[in-house]
């Protein structure tokens, strides 16, 4: 397992101890963990990441522009930048509430849901799917398991 999920994890179960939890990482991949109330990993899920894609759908296409990551104004786009800003800002959140959403199903149970990594402070305002949106969740794991060596 990849050392800052693991970080997540244990930052999860330090600063939460109630019940289980989801992890999302915004970062260069998109990933989703899910740590029981005892400390065990029940899984994680890995997805590309949102600027990962961004950067992949702009660099292999002759005439889609670099744009900026925002909500626009309404879901259907009139123009380049919004239509792509709307499939980069709700189809990335729609990912996202459906993680939860099974993840939930699967472990017969509402995970508390904590969002960190690069651009989680843009999908936080959209969804109530997650509690909590820290920027420093990953380093606090890494900050716990030093402490604790
Ligand atoms: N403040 C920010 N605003 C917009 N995008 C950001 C910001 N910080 C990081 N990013 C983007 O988020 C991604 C990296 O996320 P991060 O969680 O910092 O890295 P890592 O993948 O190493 O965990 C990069 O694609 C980066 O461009
Ligand atoms: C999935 C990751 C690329 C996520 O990295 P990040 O986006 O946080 O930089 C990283 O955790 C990784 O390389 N993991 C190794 C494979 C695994 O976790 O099973």
């Amino acid at each position: 397992m990849g050392t800052d999920i693991y970080a997540n994890l244990v930052a999860a179960h330090h600063l939460y101890p109630e019940g289980k939890k989801i992890i999302i990482d915004f970062g260069t991949a998109l990933t989703a963990s899910c740590i029981a109330e005892n400390g065990e990993t029940i899984g994680v899920i890995i997805a590309p990441g949102i600027i990962t894609s961004l950067n992949s759908l702009v660099g292999q296409t002759a005439q889609l522009p670099e744009i900026e990551l925002v909500k626009p104004q309404s879901v259907l786009g009139l123009d380049t930048v919004s239509c792509m800003q709307s499939g980069m800002v709700y189809g990335f959140l729609g990912m996202v509430e459906g993680f939860v959403e099974r993840i939930n199903e699967e472990v017969e149970d509402q995970c508390m849901v904590i969002a960190t990594g690069g651009v989680s402070h843009i999908y936080k305002p959209l969804t109530s799917k997650i509690h909590i949106a820290d920027r420093l969740h990953t380093l606090k794991g890494l900050y716990h398991l030093g402490a604790n060596i």
